[in-house]
């Protein structure tokens, strides 16, 4: 006999596709967030909360949600229910020991699910056969034999999971899984609980059932693994290649423990690699990344930045070389199109590691088009920054070209060479400074001050000899994080006048110093020294 097991899933498979058909080369997406993700210390969702995850898993187009634990709580089993009644997509499943109570209080949660399954389980292991479950084998087989049986009485869909079947006997495990399906399973279930297998055992473990087990061409054959030896997906797939055409995972891979299987990273390692695996899913490639950060957002697990497929380094570059790869041919450094699962665009992040190509791609996209001189320049700047910073904006890049070499370059009678400060309660303020002038030479002088600020300003003054009388200062951060840049804006007068000046800087104090020197340089051009004409134009003098 061959049991219907997928049934019609509008626009993904037909009415009536049959095991036979399944097995061909549709992997059926079991779903476990809601389940077995749940059981991730932390990940605990209310009814609300559920529902939001099973209506996106829904739009995401996986096959079957595990929508909880019936008997676990009534919690859980009005989870299941609010599921079964606002999710009509994909197949609705409770999990369920091998107890009559478990079974009825799946039956009583699914029952308003246009497609309901349930998943009775029994562990088979050695392990927990002495000493979870305290029970021989020959009970084991009885208990999963009745558990069975007796969800067959009401549900037409029954998985069954011999828990721990990694670490069961060969020949035991068949014999349970053969058991199951004589007495009705459809699918059969074959958990690494414990994320005990590698590839090849796991592997070795589905081929040796699909060798010995009489009638295991009449149930969908799945994989649930664990992530214990971070292994989950490696396993889950090794298993498909054997024949497995189930996959149980979850969104992030949260999970028990380390996890479970990821769902995206399965299912973007079946699409990217189809030439291998020569199997299909029904997911919504583009919907993964919005569920992972829905996921998060609901639960409060973060997706740590490098994680596979959702992270979000998933599709950045830093590194020179790769990003040079990136603007000739994306495929140099990309094995997926970041668009494929629902990031907006791959990105190259300006850091320490950054080149040339990189920045100027960048600079050219915010208005700034160097020659090959003035690149380099800022390439210089850009390195001392980035050595002292870990993220470069835009702004930043904007303040380099600004304020540095290229369009700053001009002007620029005294630079700041060397700042110390010092300054606390009960302390007088006090700065020491040298500054180089236009032909190199370094002059150094410390003052006292009202603040460390003033102090700075006041040994300024002594070495270059301009005198101004401060009407405004303001500190604004431009950019964010721990280690943004805050922008100087000083107003000052002098004899010849009122100047800004301006400076970007991590430190504030350097950054009141430079802004300072801007305003003494630009009063050096006003003096005769340069045309200020230049400065003009850019509206800072
Ligand atoms: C590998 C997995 O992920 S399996 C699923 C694990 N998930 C969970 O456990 C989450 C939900 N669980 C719960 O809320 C609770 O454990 C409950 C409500 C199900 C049971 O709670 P309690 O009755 O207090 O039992 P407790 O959890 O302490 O112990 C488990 C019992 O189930 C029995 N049991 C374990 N697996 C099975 C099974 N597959 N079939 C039948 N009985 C089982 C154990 O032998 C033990 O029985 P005992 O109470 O007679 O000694
Ligand atoms: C209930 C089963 C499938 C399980 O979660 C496991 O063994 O990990």
């Amino acid at each position: 006999m061959i049991h219907t097991l997928l049934r019609p899933m509008p626009g993904r498979s037909g009415e009536g596709e049959t095991v036979t058909e399944a097995a061909s080369n549709r992997v059926v997406i079991f779903d476990t967030t809601l389940r077995d993700g749940e059981q991730s210390p932390g990940a605990s969702m209310d009814l609300g909360q559920k529902l939001q995850i099973a209506k996106a898993l829904e739009a995401l187009g996986v096959d079957v949600i595990e929508a909880g634990f019936a008997a676990a709580s009534p919690g859980d089993l009005e989870a299941i229910q609010g599921v079964s009644r606002h999710v009509s997509g994909p197949i609705i499943c409770s999990l369920a020991r091998c107890t009559q109570g478990d079974i009825d209080a799946s039956w009583k949660a699914l029952q308003d699910a246009p497609r309901r399954r349930i998943h009775v389980f029994l562990a088979t292991s050695p392990i927990h056969r002495d000493f979870k479950l305290k029970l021989a084998k020959e009970e084991i087989v009885k208990r999963a034999v009745e558990g069975v049986r007796r969800a067959r009485e009401r549900f037409d869909d029954v998985e069954f999971s011999p828990e721990d079947a990694a670490r069961t006997e060969l020949e035991f495990l068949a014999e349970v899984v053969e058991r199951a399906i004589e007495a009705g399973a459809t699918t059969v279930n074959i958990p690494d609980t414990v994320g005990y297998a590698l590839p090849q055992t796991y592997a070795e473990t589905i081929r040796y059932l699909r060798a010995h087990v009489r009638g295991i061409e009449r149930a969908v054959i799945s994989v649930h693994c664990h992530n214990d030896l971070g292994l989950a997906v490696a396993n889950s797939l090794a298993g498909v290649l054997e024949g497995a055409r189930q996959v149980e995972c979850t969104i992030n891979g949260i999970g028990e423990r380390a996890g479970n299987a990821s769902l995206e990273e399965v299912v973007m390692a079946v699409r990217t690699r189809r030439d291998v695996l020569k199997v299909e899913t029904g997911i919504r490639t583009d919907r993964l990344y919005p569920t992972s950060r829905l996921l998060s957002q609901v639960t409060g697990l973060a997706v740590q930045r490098n994680k596979a497929i959702v992270g979000q380094n998933a599709f950045a570059h830093e590194a020179g070389i790769h990003q040079h790869g990136m603007l000739t041919h994306r495929e140099t450094y990309e094995i997926m199109r970041p668009e494929e699962v629902g990031f907006a665009r791959s990105s190259l992040v300006l850091g320490k590691h950054s080149g040339r190509h990189a920045l100027k791609e960048r600079l050219a996209a915010l208005g700034y088009g160097l020659d090959d001189k003035q690149l380099d320049l800022v390439f210089a700047d850009f390195k001392t920054l980035a050595d002292k910073k870990k993220d470069i904006y835009d702004a930043d890049l904007e303040a380099l070209v600004i304020h540095g070499q290229v369009l700053g370059a001009g002007a620029r009678k005294w630079e700041l060479a060397a700042l110390s400060t010092t300054s606390g309660t009960g302390t007088l303020p006090a700065a020491s400074i040298a500054l180089t002038d236009a032909g190199g030479e370094r002059h150094q002088a410390a003052s006292a001050g009202d603040g460390p600020v003033d102090a700075v300003f006041k040994a300024i003054e002594r070495i270059t000899g301009v005198s101004v009388k401060l009407r405004d200062y303001s500190i604004a951060s431009v950019t964010t994080g721990e280690d943004a840049q805050g922008e100087v804006v000083l107003e000052v007068e002098h004899e010849t006048g009122v100047y800004r000046g301006r400076a970007l800087s991590t430190d504030i104090i350097e950054g009141s110093a430079r802004a300072l020197l801007d305003v003494v340089n630009r009063i050096a051009v006003r003096a005769g020294a340069q045309s200020p004409a230049g400065r003009e134009e850019m509206g800072t003098v």
